[in-house]
């Protein structure tokens, strides 16, 4: 289906490793010295987005190299390939189409020779209904209240989505708040119904698959509690909705059909915040409003398409991450959202990279002899400054890091906005530039320091610099322009994946872990020893039963 070319053999490849030699050591100092366009030639605008990517250890060479390997491997016909619903991912026999989702033309989108635009539009409208509905007062709880909470119970891809959007559009809420409900530890479900009413909330279980242990466990704590606290079975039915592909279970579980969300297989759980599984985001923000979410993606589609790699935001970002993930060996990315607002957004990337692109066999099943997916992490600034930016600014890793900022605050209060921004640029500056010797050497002896002093202290206070970063300047945050940046990083993440030849849209190895948790379980019920094991595990389970 797509490509099997290993793009370590590819000629942009060797390419690339002989051009490495002569950049690894070129300082973007003297690479903006020498060439005063540097920002103009390296930067790109899409709507009010710009990227600035002039702070790389790049040149033009670079770039036209790392677009040839993406020509070798044949990113273009694999894009192609992706839009028209082709069965990509290969190992669970899907297409991969998160894409229809914020499709607003009338084009069809065919799978398996049928257009599934119509069922997409369907959804919509239901969530459009549905939302309208809750938001306007109409939907009225089982004692006659209107909703005042809704409650997500859903994990990976059927909770980070819709945390991350949630959060980052807060200034954008209306009359209902949002809780989240995730992890399987029954703290997490305990203290959210500690802060609900039973009246006034709407429960949605979001589950892809509508098996998933910890999303099944809180659902059903959740509905114990409310049948419990209203004496009435009946009343779930205005209680409870649910989001899923899996008709059948949602139906065991005993929630109203008509209350039933559905989403298609052809969208991967970590893509999945413009399915039904952004319900509880539509509403949070209303309708209208995850409307601009759609459609600031899908311009971002569109732009991911038909733009030349040279031109493509998303394609550029993929392609520089390349650059030092294969070639400089940096081990991670951080991405530095200056945005309170924005504080789940490099979680959310988390996911939606390291379970992409955390594969070790190639498409024809081999194992890989390069690098692949990053560790991806980070914090909002300015918090992260005083945290981890040490490492960043001296220590031994090389760490390339996007910074996006908006130029707009929706609390414009006092002088926050600009300091804040001043540090999002004042850091980038300080990470490409470093301090020289000369530099420190001048600063201590105007600070009146001795020669002596000056000489001891000297290789602690130098920055080396040369640490490369991307800007993301955004005017507003907004739904629109928020839906765009996801995009942008969806379609990095796939581009990146194309090219290291791995499937990027399942995620075999999250099974593992959640095997051994069933085989466990049962053995936790009787107190006596456990011998079935490693050393190590039955140690371990069997110190626990003594300390319990
Ligand atoms: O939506 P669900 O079927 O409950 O799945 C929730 C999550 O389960 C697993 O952890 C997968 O690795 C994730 O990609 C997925 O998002």
């Amino acid at each position: 289906m797509l490509n099997k070319i290993n793009p370590a053999e590819t000629s942009a490849w060797k390419e690339l490793n002989a051009h490495f030699d002569d950049m690894k050591n070129a300082h973007m100092k003297e690479l903006f010295s020498e060439d005063s366009e540097r920002f103009e030639k390296f930067s790109l605008k899409f709507e009010d987005i710009l990227l600035d990517y002039s702070k790389n250890r790049i040149s033009e060479k670079t770039l036209f190299l790392l677009i040839d390997l993406a020509g070798e491997t044949r990113l273009k016909e694999a894009i192609e390939k992706v839009f028209a619903g082709k069965k990509i991912n290969e190992t669970e026999g899907r297409a991969v189409l998160h894409t229809a989702l914020r499709n607003s033309s009338n084009e069809p989108v065919y799978v398996d020779g049928e257009d599934v635009m119509p069922k997409v539009r369907a959804v919509r409208s239901q969530m459009k209904d549905f939302s309208d509905k809750l938001l306007s007062g109409q939907w009225k709880g089982c004692t006659g209240k209107q909703i005042t909470d809704v409650v997500n119970i859903g994990i990976g891809g059927s909770d980070l989505g819709p945390v991350m959007v949630t959060e980052a559009l807060r200034p954008y809420w209306q009359n209902i708040t949002p809780h989240f409900v995730s992890n399987v530890d029954g703290s997490h479900i305990c203290e959210t119904l500690k802060k609900i009413d039973p009246e006034t909330t709407l429960f949605i279980i979001a589950s892809k698959t509508f098996t998933t242990q910890e999303t099944m466990t809180n659902a059903h704590t959740a509905r114990r509690w409310f049948v419990d606290k209203t004496g009435s079975e009946e009343a779930v039915a205005k209680h409870f909705a649910a989001v899923s592909t899996n008709q059948n279970e949602v139906e065991k579980f005993g929630i109203d059909p008509s209350n039933m969300f559905v989403f298609w297989d052809w969208v991967g759980g970590r893509y999945s915040l413009w399915s039904a599984i952004g319900l509880s985001i539509a509403c949070t923000i209303g309708y209208e409003n995850f409307s601009a979410l759609l459609e600031g993606a899908e311009a971002m589609d569109c732009h991911f398409k038909s733009q030349p790699f040279e031109k493509n935001m998303p394609v550029i970002l993929a392609l520089i991450g390349i650059w030092y993930n294969n070639f400089f060996q940096a081990e991670t990315e951080a991405i530095l959202p200056y945005d309170q607002y924005m504080h789940r957004f490099s979680a959310y990337f988390q996911q939606g990279n390291m379970e992409s692109s955390g594969k070790s066999v190639d498409r024809s099943g081999n194992p890989v002899d390069y690098q692949t997916g990053p560790i991806v992490w980070g914090e909002p600034g300015t918090n992260g400054q005083h945290a981890f930016y040490q490492l960043i600014h001296q220590g031994t890793k090389l760490i390339p890091c996007d910074f996006i900022a908006p130029a707009q605050t929706h609390n414009p209060e006092s002088d926050h906005h600009s300091k804040l921004l001043s540090n999002f640029f004042a850091q980038t500056e300080a990470l490409m530039m470093g301090k020289t010797k000369e530099q420190v050497r001048q600063e201590l002896k105007d600070a009146g320091k001795t020669d002596e002093q000056i000489q001891s202290l000297l290789p602690f206070k130098v920055f080396e610099g040369n640490k490369p970063t991307n800007s993301i300047l955004v005017k507003k945050i907004t739904p629109r322009t928020l839906g765009s940046l996801i995009a942008m990083y969806e379609h990095k993440i796939f581009t990146q994946g194309v090219i290291w030849n791995i499937f990027s849209f399942d995620q075999w190895g999250v099974e593992l872990g959640k095997q051994l948790a069933k085989s466990i379980l049962p053995e936790l019920k009787e107190d006596e020893k456990i011998n079935s094991h490693d050393a190590s595990t039955n140690g371990l389970i069997n110190a626990y039963k003594l300390m319990r």
